[in-house]
């Protein structure tokens, strides 16, 4: 009896599912539908997607069977996936605010307190209100304002003396911890106006729990897809929880820290600027949307300084982790940057952000290696939040959007062997101007969900790599193998673990230690 009762629900089940998939597949408004991966009840198109390839890899060689834009189902969720950048561009530009919702899963909603960051946060007056802040704040240490210089500068000088020590007893590094960890300084002197020490049991605590979150989260765990499955036992469920509660701990007490001895009259860093930023909309009673109409509260603004460690991290070290990789596979572009950095910036200065204009060939390094490896091949997921077309085709509010940034990064209409590493397709035809070949380019995304820390990133990325590049000749250590460039898919698109010797250029054998 009870088999059959089970039996009679999975029927109903599935006959229901399926009869919503055919109404999803009726045109309307003369539009018609995507093509879509076979997709069977409640598992969807699951069993389409077994691949020994990573997603960003498989879904770029599902366009040849189902073309450029096609859809398939996760768990009961409808989702496109985008392989080219018309219709990314629609997406993200041409109804940026359309598209411009996000999926609420089980992770996220732990990691976020329900969505009140900005990353993950819904498109809503809050969120819109929210990010200008953010926006505004973070410009206050943008290009032209000393500051976060000083700060980049600090730990890049920090990093060279590290990798003097280890050159003067003749040690080969891995680099990844040391880079990390000279990202994390910049965030956290960029958000709480400190910065740490080596060894330093603090910031120890905050790089492992940062670890745990990134591994767990990079699991893309069945319950994002499957929300019942929380009723079971889940360790990788109980172990972010674990981390979060951790990172919340630090967050809350610096948070508290700032807020007790804050001043309208002098602004130390971001969490100042926040708090500066909030209290004076709640003040303005003149404005049109203020902190509290729109519901600001400083659990947005917690969540907001989470944000820039979870998404300004890992993304700016596995960009500097990729440059240094393919440096190491490509000495002739490594030897270019030094002629470039002899040349414009000499020895007896370091490289400033202003010298950016005059290094064309190291920005266009950088650029190739943000096409070549994106770290955020699939970009984050977006959701229409109306009825709405893409191109041709209908698309349903609720549907998630993938842009598949590796495909339109690797679109052989727009790029010429788009698996070589060419920094020179950056560079005008003097080869002194810089320039973007395709608009099949998007490595920050764009539109109103573009990057919040783009214009930080791009600091740290040109001033690390000339400080190094300026001192120091990447190789790997005698008789070892040159490390794969085929990449680990998760949080971001992870090169493989190796170890460099950093081998002081002439005029740089004798650096004083300046590292803590
Ligand atoms: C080289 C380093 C970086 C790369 C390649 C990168 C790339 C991206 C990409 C592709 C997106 C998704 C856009 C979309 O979903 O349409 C994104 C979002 C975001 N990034 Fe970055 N990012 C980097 C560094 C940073 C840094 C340093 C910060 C912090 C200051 C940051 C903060 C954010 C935030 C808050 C979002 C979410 C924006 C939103 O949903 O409105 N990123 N980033």
């Amino acid at each position: 009896m009870a088999l059959f009762l089970c039996l009679c629900v999975f029927v109903v089940v599935g006959l229901t599912l399926l009869a919503w998939q055919l109404k999803l597949r009726m045109s309307t408004h003369g539009h018609r539908e995507p093509p879509c991966l076979p997709a069977l009840p409640l598992i969807g198109s699951l069993l389409s997607l077994k691949s020994p390839h990573p997603p960003h890899v498989l879904f770029k060689e599902l366009q040849m069977k189902y073309g450029q834009t096609y859809s398939l189902m996760m768990g009961s969720h409808n989702v496109i996936i985008v392989n080219q950048h018309v219709h990314a561009k629609e997406v993200l530009l041409k109804k940026g605010k359309v598209f411009a919702g996000r999926p609420r899963t089980v992770t996220t909603d732990v990691l976020t307190r329900a969505g009140k960051d900005i990353a993950f946060g819904d498109y809503s007056a809050t969120w819109r209100f929210h990010r200008k802040i953010v926006h505004g704040a973070l410009c206050m240490f943008g290009e032209g304002s000393t500051s976060i210089e000083k700060i980049i500068c600090a730990e890049a000088q920090s990093l060279c003396s590290i990798l003097s020590e280890a050159a003067a007893v003749g040690l080969a590094l891995d680099l990844s911890p040391e880079l990390t960890r000279a990202v994390t300084n910049v965030i956290c002197s960029l958000c709480f106006n400190s910065s740490y020490c080596r060894g330093d049991p603090e910031f120890e605590a905050m790089l492992r729990y940062s670890q745990g979150i990134v591994d767990t989260v990079a699991k893309d765990s069945l319950v994002d897809i499957f929300p019942w499955l929380q009723i079971f036992p889940n360790a990788d469920l109980r172990l972010l929880k674990r981390c979060v509660s951790i990172r919340d701990k630090l967050l809350q007490k610096k948070f508290d820290e700032h807020k007790e001895d804050y001043s309208d009259h002098v602004q130390r860093d971001l969490l100042d600027a926040l708090l500066r930023a909030k209290r004076s909309a709640e003040n303005n009673n003149t404005a049109e949307i203020s902190a509290e109409s729109v519901g600001l509260s400083d659990d947005h603004l917690l969540m907001t300084v989470g944000d820039i460690f979870g998404a300004g991290v890992e993304t700016t070290t596995t960009v500097l982790k990729w440059a240094i990789t393919y440096l190491i596979h490509h000495p002739q572009v490594q030897k270019r940057i030094q002629d470039e950095l002899d040349s414009k910036v000499g020895g007896d200065r370091s490289p400033k952000l202003n010298d950016r204009g005059s290094l064309p060939y190291l920005e266009a390094t950088i650029r190739e290696v943000l096409r070549i490896r994106p770290v955020s091949p699939l970009l984050i997921p977006h959701v229409a939040l109306n009825d709405t077309s893409l191109g041709d085709f209908t698309v349903r509010k609720g549907t998630r959007v993938i842009i598949n940034l590796w495909s339109l990064h690797h679109d052989e209409k727009e790029w010429k062997n788009p698996e070589l590493f060419d920094p020179g397709r950056f560079l005008d035809n003097d080869g002194t101007g810089l320039t973007i070949p395709s608009s099949s380019y998007l490595p920050f995304g764009a539109g109103v969900r573009v990057c919040l820390g783009e214009a930080l990133a791009k600091m740290e990325l040109f001033l690390f790599l000339s400080w190094i590049l300026q001192r120091f000749t990447l190789s790997l250590p005698p008789g070892h193998t040159l490390p794969s460039l085929e990449g680990k898919f998760g949080v971001v698109l992870q090169p493989a673990k190796y170890k460099v010797n950093a081998t002081p250029r002439p005029g740089w054998e004798r650096q004083k230690c300046q590292a803590c």
